[in-house]
């Protein structure tokens, strides 16, 4: 009998994984190496390999529309525009403009600044002024408003495009939300476990979760 299969992916395995995937580009890389010199809130910043997974799925889909929610310095945005369909737009929202210059910067060096429609201010109020159909939406900000960003995400997708949820194990906190160590990480984990529970179960979507990173989900809108 087989059990399910697990690794551990230790630094050596991470490195190889990179190794194996298409090499950032230069300025990809710049902007993660600028954003690892911000310090602490450099964790925020999904990883290299997430990147291109964004960029690979955008691409699948010849998307036009994509929406990007927490922006931080951009690297999802950016990914996500190298993967638009000529014309595309990447709308992305941030509820803070403090690191939007090194973003901008980025998407400059890039030549997708006209691709990337940066929109300041709360996400859901920003989700709210957008009419579909999307090719895709990729949830990155704060994890207590997941159930109200999945609530306004899904309706806008067009048949056949991809929610993508990040930070779904939640430091592996959501199969044991109780454990978690302070109040906010509790009710954080409660609140992605409910919404990966409801994905799973919504079937408007086909979900399928991934241990990428902290976990991702992509679900495809069913037709
Ligand atoms: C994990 S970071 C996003 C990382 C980014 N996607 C990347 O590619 O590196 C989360 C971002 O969400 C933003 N954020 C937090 N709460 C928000 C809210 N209510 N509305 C909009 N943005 C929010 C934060 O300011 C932060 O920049």
């Amino acid at each position: 009998m087989t059990g399910p299969k697990h690794l551990t992916i230790t630094p050596a395995l991470g490195a190889y994984l990179a190794a194996g995937s298409t090499a950032p580009e230069a300025v990809t890389a710049s902007l993660a190496r600028r954003t690892a010199e911000l310090g602490d809130a450099a964790g925020m910043m999904i990883p290299l390999e997430q990147a291109g997974l964004l960029t690979l799925l955008a691409r699948l889909l010849d998307a036009r529309t994509v929406i990007d929610v927490g922006t931080f310095t951009g690297l999802s945005a950016l990914a996500l525009a190298r993967g638009l369909a000529p014309g595309g737009r990447v709308i992305t929202c941030d509820n803070s403009d403090e690191w939007r210059p090194l973003a901008e910067e980025h998407w400059q060096r890039a030549g997708v600044d006209d691709r990337i429609d940066f929109r300041a201010g709360p996400a859901a109020r920003t989700l709210r002024t957008i009419s579909g159909p999307v090719d895709l939406v990729f949830v990155d900000a704060d994890k207590m408003n997941y159930p109200l960003y999945y609530e306004l995400a899904v309706p806008l997708l067009r048949p056949g495009g991809l929610l993508l949820l990040d930070n779904v194990l939640l430091d592996g906190h959501v199969a044991d939300p109780q454990g978690a160590g302070d109040m906010l990480m509790r009710r954080c984990a409660e609140r992605v476990d409910a919404v990966n529970r409801q994905v799973a179960a919504d079937d408007r979507l086909d979900a399928v979760m991934l241990p990428i990173a902290d976990g991702l989900t992509i679900a495809r809108r069913r037709f």
